[in-house]
């Protein structure tokens, strides 16, 4: 909902503000491209206004709602609200809440939150609330029998006063937080189209880091659906970033993965892990990529548990990034399916037959050294080199 008239978005973003100005500088460049690069992507009209603390869209009022909507999934923003923009005087802004009841407001009871940047305006917030608040219940008294509820409120009447304008909104969308994409190094993202390894992408892509998704094909144990819905996540995340390019890799596993299963037990789902992290690793180096991203949780898996995770993670020399590590099932796939990732995650892909009746739990690396194959490395590397890139 809007009021009437609204034709410009007001964006507030979070993290940036506890930046120096140089920081922020150089943060909030990225976060206006981003802005625009949305809003082209979804084709919504709309122009950005890079302003220093409250970036605006300036559109029309048929696109304001779309032009919110747009941009609350830009990451870096913590909420936006389709706005009236109004002279920063208290009578005027009165007016405008007037009006705005008049359109807007269909009994039951009203608050208005109301706050102010400058401290030089000769009135408070606090006047701004009381007025403003007597204003919209002049308005509608003759017509209905209104009640103020500043806990709960029906419907909230927000105000934001700042040294240039106020904004008069009802409603507030929120937006994903983190740092602007493209504000951090690039991170390659092993894809394996579960529902965890998209969460994964798209949390630290919400920290800044672009990605560069990275699915590695298990041949018989994997097959079409196993690509088609790793494909398809990384589809699904590519919609909040339109300007960043998330075609995915695609390796070669299957030979490896099948010499795996025929050679190896209980240690086959830790050399596997071991065998895509140096793939991953490989092609970070292409992309001077600063880490590597997993969906892993520790303790969700056999192959993720605390013993298991430390000797995996010594295949590579990059980091390896677990934006999930310390999350709940329940959490993710809530988050899966609030992203958009979920529907894709879950197509059935009949992949689970490579891992062993008895997986290990508690591996120790020596140990697993002497059974996996002497050249798994020199196999994840020759993978790598062979991979294909695939265009969304
Ligand atoms: N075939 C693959 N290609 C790319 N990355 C993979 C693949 N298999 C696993 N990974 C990576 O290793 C992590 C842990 O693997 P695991 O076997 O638990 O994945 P999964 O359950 O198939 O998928 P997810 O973790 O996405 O739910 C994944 O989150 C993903 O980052």
């Amino acid at each position: 909902m809007h009021p009437p008239g609204a034709d410009t978005v007001l964006v507030r973003h979070g993290d940036l503000n506890t930046k120096s100005n140089t920081v922020k500088r150089y943060m909030l460049d990225f976060l206006l491209e981003n802005l625009e690069a949305v809003l082209a992507d979804r084709s919504v009209a709309g122009n950005v206004e890079g302003n220093w603390n409250r970036p605006l869209i300036h559109t029309t009022e048929d696109a304001v709602e779309a032009a919110a909507a747009a941009t609350a999934d830009v990451f870096g923003v913590v909420s936006t609200s389709p706005a009236i923009v109004v002279e920063a005087d208290l009578e005027t802004i009165c007016d405008a809440l007037a009006e705005t009841a008049h359109a807007s407001y269909d009994g039951g009871s009203f608050a208005v939150d109301a706050t102010r940047a400058d401290k030089r305006l000769p009135f408070t917030s606090e006047d701004v609330a009381r007025q403003g608040g007597t204003a919209i219940w002049e308005a509608v008294e003759d017509e209905f029998d209104p009640e103020v509820d500043l806990e709960d409120p029906d419907l909230t009447f927000g105000v934001e006063v700042r040294d240039e304008a106020a904004y008069v909104y009802l409603d507030r969308l929120e937006g994903p937080g983190g740092l602007p994409l493209r504000s951090q190094a690039p991170m390659v993202a092993l894809v394996s189209g579960g529902i965890d390894s998209p969460v994964a992408a798209y949390e630290m892509m919400r920290r800044g880091s672009p990605v560069i998704p990275v699915y590695v094909a298990l041949g018989d144990y994997g097959g079409p659906d196993h690509e088609a819905r790793a494909i398809e996540t990384v589809r699904s995340l590519s919609r909040y970033a339109p300007n960043v390019d998330l075609s995915v890799y695609r390796v070669p596993g299957g030979e490896t993965v099948s010499l795996l299963a025929e050679t190896m037990e209980e240690g086959r789902m830790l050399s596997l892990r071991r065998f895509i992290y140096r793939i991953a690793e490989q092609i970070a180096e292409e992309h001077d990529a600063s880490g590597i991203v997993t969906g892993e949780a520790i303790g969700q898996k056999s192959s993720q548990t605390a013993q298991n995770v430390a000797v995996t993670s010594r295949a590579t020399r990059l980091p390896i990034h677990r934006p999930l590590l310390t999350r709940d099932k329940q959490e993710i796939v809530a988050q899966a399916r609030e992203i958009g990732t979920y529907r894709d995650s879950t197509i059935n892909a009949g992949c689970n037959r490579i891992a062993p009746d008895r997986a290990e739990t508690n591996a120790r690396l020596d140990r697993l050294l002497e059974v996996e194959p002497d050249d798994l490395f020199e196999r994840a590397e020759a993978a790598a080199a062979s991979a294909e890139r695939i265009e969304l």
